[in-house]
């Protein structure tokens, strides 16, 4: 499985790579698109009564001349749609050329009960709203139910952004080439691309070497070979010590809800950190969990010079005052490079009239320091980067976290991981299950739990992610965030889980 996730501009270069060798490549990628976008339609749609192929001026056009060619070759009815046509000399031209359906124009579709639309329009080169006759035949398609294949993007869907450019076609399948692009990721891209199938059509891995792509899907491959190992020689706090700082009497769950994920996440030991108010309430409700009180700065700094967690969470339930800027500059402060920090919340809040003194506290810290803000708290440190300025959650993540100098969790459905030096990964696996209160504080519970074991900031941060979605999604409805905690066991258990062989059990 590829995880790299391409720009359109990225994917253009690897083309014009792959097509450099010769004066027919360009044709002889564009047939092997259409033969793997025909191939699936081929095995989706085998009971369509027809096809109409609407085709447009460049490339995608080209790719569904092909299709169209191939499908007709069969004996099933094909009808083309096309108002532009390719120009003189493309490969399009040629695709053109060799497909024995005449195009009619777009004015002349009227749609028809079980035919499929393969949409052609456009692909990577979208530059502008779509508008027109496309825009029209766009509504009359979706009005009539049908069915739609796209090439390599829904028309309309920016393959950068995973945003509607104007009008845009929903999918039930989309078939693209070589990788994914950003928008197929990104929402709303993904639901609108519907299933998505990547074709292999003959360009090499090696294409992409040039590109340099630093952003990929976040799947386990990215972070699994890196999980903190557990051996015989292991004690528990070589399996690292996590610090969660509290909040006041009335807002400890949240604290406690990240040291438990921190500990199901492999901590050996976790301590939160309480003032004085709420110790007898944190007290009652903790077990394995350790307690310690801290209501003041000093407290903080005797506790990480006596115990010296490898790890530290501040932030969830813990108040936007003076108290969590004061503990985040002394965590900052006496962090060494084997220090994981996770500033979630609260310690996100407090900054927001401060965000660049914050900034100046991570650089100057030898720590190893991820932020992990919803939109809402996004906006309140990066207001000129929040949503709706046209510009990709990807790219508005990773210019946080070259500002910020830390790594960078943008939540929700698309969460995305970004460190200072520009990688990023794109997850996938959420489930909106986990739009529930205390979620949140799971998650940043387990990233602190992994850098404390030892993972880098960028590996603990999606590998973090990962699980924390897919115990989300293992549990579905009537989840709340008490049961995430102990949904990572079965989670961890899928994820390395190895087939015990006859001698190890007699080991055992
Ligand atoms: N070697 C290659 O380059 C390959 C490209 N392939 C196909 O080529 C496609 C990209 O081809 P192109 O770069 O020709 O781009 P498109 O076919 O997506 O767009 C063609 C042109 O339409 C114009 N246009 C953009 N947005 C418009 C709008 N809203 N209204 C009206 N006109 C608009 C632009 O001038 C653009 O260059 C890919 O999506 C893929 O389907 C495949 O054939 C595989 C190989
Ligand atoms: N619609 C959604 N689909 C998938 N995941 C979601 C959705 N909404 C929220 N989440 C996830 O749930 C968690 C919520 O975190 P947060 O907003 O900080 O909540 P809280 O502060 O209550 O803990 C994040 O991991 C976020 O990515
Ligand atoms: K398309």
């Amino acid at each position: 499985m590829h995880l790299e996730v391409v720009t359109p501009e990225e994917m253009g270069r690897v083309d014009r790579a792959a097509i450099a060798p010769g004066p027919h490549a360009g044709y002889g990628l564009m047939r092997n698109a259409g033969a793997a976008v025909a191939g699936e339609i081929l095995a989706r749609y085998a009971e369509a009564e027809g096809f109409f192929v609407l085709c447009g001026p460049g490339n995608n056009g080209g790719d569904g001349y092909v299709v169209a060619r191939l499908l007709a070759e069969r004996g099933l009815e094909v009808r083309v749609f096309a108002d532009a046509g390719p120009a003189t000399g493309s490969d399009a031209a040629l695709a053109l050329g060799d497909c024995p359906v005449k195009p009619e124009p777009l004015s002349a579709f009227q749609p028809r009960r079980a035919w499929l639309v393969v949409d052609a329009l456009f692909g990577a080169g979208l530059k502008r709203p779509v508008e027109g006759g496309e825009a029209a035949i766009i509504a009359e398609v979706s009005n009539s139910g049908l069915a739609v294949v796209a090439i390599d993007l829904p028309t309309g869907l920016c393959g950068l952004t995973g945003k509607p450019l104007g009008s845009a076609f929903s999918a039930d399948l989309t078939v693209t080439f070589f990788r994914k692009k950003r928008g197929h990721l990104l929402v709303p891209g993904r639901q609108i691309c519907g299933d998505l199938v990547v074709a292999d059509i003959g360009i090499a891995d090696s294409a992409l070497h040039a590109v340099g792509c630093k952003v990929w899907e976040n799947q386990p491959p990215l972070w699994r070979p890196i999980w903190p190992k557990i051996t015989a020689g292991t004690h528990k706090y070589s399996r690292g010590h996590v610090a969660v700082v509290s909040g006041g009497a009335i807002t400890t769950g949240a604290a406690r809800l990240s040291a438990l994920a921190a500990a199901r996440a492999g901590a050996g030991a976790v301590t939160v950190l309480s003032p004085a108010n709420a110790l007898s309430i944190n007290a009652m409700h903790l077990t394995s969990i350790m307690l310690r009180k801290a209501d003041t700065v000093s407290e903080l700094q005797a506790f990480l010079v006596d115990r010296k967690p490898s790890g530290a969470l501040l932030g969830p339930g813990a108040g936007t005052g003076g108290r969590t800027r004061s503990f985040a500059r002394a965590l900052l402060d006496q962090a060494t490079e084997a220090s994981g920090l996770v500033f979630d919340a609260d310690a996100i809040t407090a900054f927001r009239d401060r965000a660049d003194v914050f900034f100046g506290m991570i650089r100057a810290s030898a720590g190893k320091v991820v932020l992990t803000p919803h939109e809402g708290e996004f906006a309140r440190l990066f207001p000129e980067l929040q949503d709706g300025t046209g510009v990709s959650k990807v790219q508005r993540a990773q210019e946080a976290a070259e500002r910020s100098g830390a790594t960078l969790v943008l939540k929700g459905f698309d969460t995305i991981v970004a460190a200072p030096d520009g990688r990023a990964a794109i997850n996938v696996n959420a489930t909106p299950h986990l739009a529930t209160a205390g979620s949140g504080d799971v998650l940043s519970g387990i990233i602190a739990s992994l850098m404390a074991q030892g993972m880098p900031a960028f590996e603990a941060a999606c590998a973090g992610v990962w699980v924390h979605a897919e115990s989300g999604r293992t549990f579905g409805y009537g989840l709340v965030a008490e049961d995430l905690p102990d949904l990572l066991p079965e989670v961890l258990q899928r994820l390395f889980y190895k087939k015990v062989t006859p001698s190890a059990q007699a080991r055992s």
